[in-house]
């Protein structure tokens, strides 16, 4: 409704920041580490959106909706989106600034990270997705590309571009990796919040083995049919409450996916689970 529309924050421009270091290209423009003109001064990431790319590849209506999103939530592992303005050329989003960088960059150059370490990210992700599903918002684009880091290392979803108010019936064509859709995506079927279930536990897997369960580099019809088939196959070095873990959220059933309040309490999460993080046992 035009009511919804989203309103540039007034008072932004480009004359309010100094430009610092480009931190890397967006998917519709650079991104720059900023720092604010006022006192005191705040250093953001200030992502470029050219409009001239939005309507070429149909995404206006997403962009908006993106923003909108983005821009009412709060959560430590969900990257803040202060605010935006525009000039005749481009839409400016004024970021949180994520000080360690880009989470598949890091996976890349490792290759695959620990049991500790995958553990507590995906503490980290099921903490921010009942977050989210508790305002009724899907991501449905979990992934390591959208995945950021903080200064201390936390992790931060940092790309709302997919996301939808719940339940959402996907009408653009998919772009992108197909590797962590869920067979009801896959089949074009209606879904709901429990596709980010499934997405969670594509990531948990990639975190630990450094690929995705279902993937297919030669065959994107046998990618889907992997999904379809739900064909999971572990290789030797994951220990079983990993196993135990990804299994219970690679269900083809949506209503069989482990619920995140449960991921929270698998003995997998809670073993590596830094001290004093765990209010429960006082
Ligand atoms: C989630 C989304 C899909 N991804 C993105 O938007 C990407 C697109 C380009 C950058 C990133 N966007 C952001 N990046 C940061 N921080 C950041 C990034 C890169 C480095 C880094 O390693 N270098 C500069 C290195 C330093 C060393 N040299 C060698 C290579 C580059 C350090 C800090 N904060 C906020 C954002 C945000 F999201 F707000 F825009």
């Amino acid at each position: 409704s035009s009511m919804s529309r989203t309103y540039p924050t007034q008072e932004w421009s480009l004359h309010s920041f100094d430009i610092g270091r480009p931190l890397g290209k967006g998917k519709f423009g650079r991104v720059y580490m900023v720092r604010t003109k006022t006192t005191p001064k705040y250093i953001l990431a200030l992502k470029t959106l050219y409009k001239s790319e939005l309507v070429a590849n149909k995404v206006e209506k997403q962009t908006r909706r993106e923003i909108e999103i983005q821009q009412n939530l709060r959560h430590p592992h969900i990257l803040r989106l202060y605010g935006f303005f525009h000039d005749e050329k481009r839409i400016f989003l004024m970021l949180e600034f994520a000080g360690k960088g880009e989470l598949y960059k890091q996976l890349s150059k490792v290759g695959s990270f620990s049991e500790k370490r995958s553990a507590r990210y995906i503490d980290q992700m099921a903490d921010a997705l009942i977050y989210l599903h508790g305002k009724h918002v899907i991501h449905r684009d979990i992934k390591p590309e959208n995945l950021l880091l903080g200064i201390n290392g936390e992790l931060k979803i940092g790309d709302f571009g997919w996301s939808v108010h719940a339940p959402g019936l996907r009408r653009m064509t998919l772009c992108g990796t197909l590797d962590y859709l869920p067979p009801e995506m896959v089949e074009g079927k209606e879904h709901n919040e429990k596709v980010d279930y499934w997405a969670l536990g594509v990531l948990t897997y990639e975190f630990m083995i450094g690929a995705p369960p279902f993937e297919d580099r030669g065959s994107v019809n046998n990618t889907y049919r992997r999904i379809a088939r739900v064909d999971l196959k572990f290789p030797s070095t994951i220990s079983a409450e990993a196993k135990d873990l990804i299994s219970k959220l690679l269900q083809y059933d949506p209503r069989q996916r482990l619920p995140l309040t449960d991921v929270l309490r698998h003995p997998w999460i809670v073993k590596y689970r830094p001290k004093g993080n765990n209010a429960r046992e006082g």
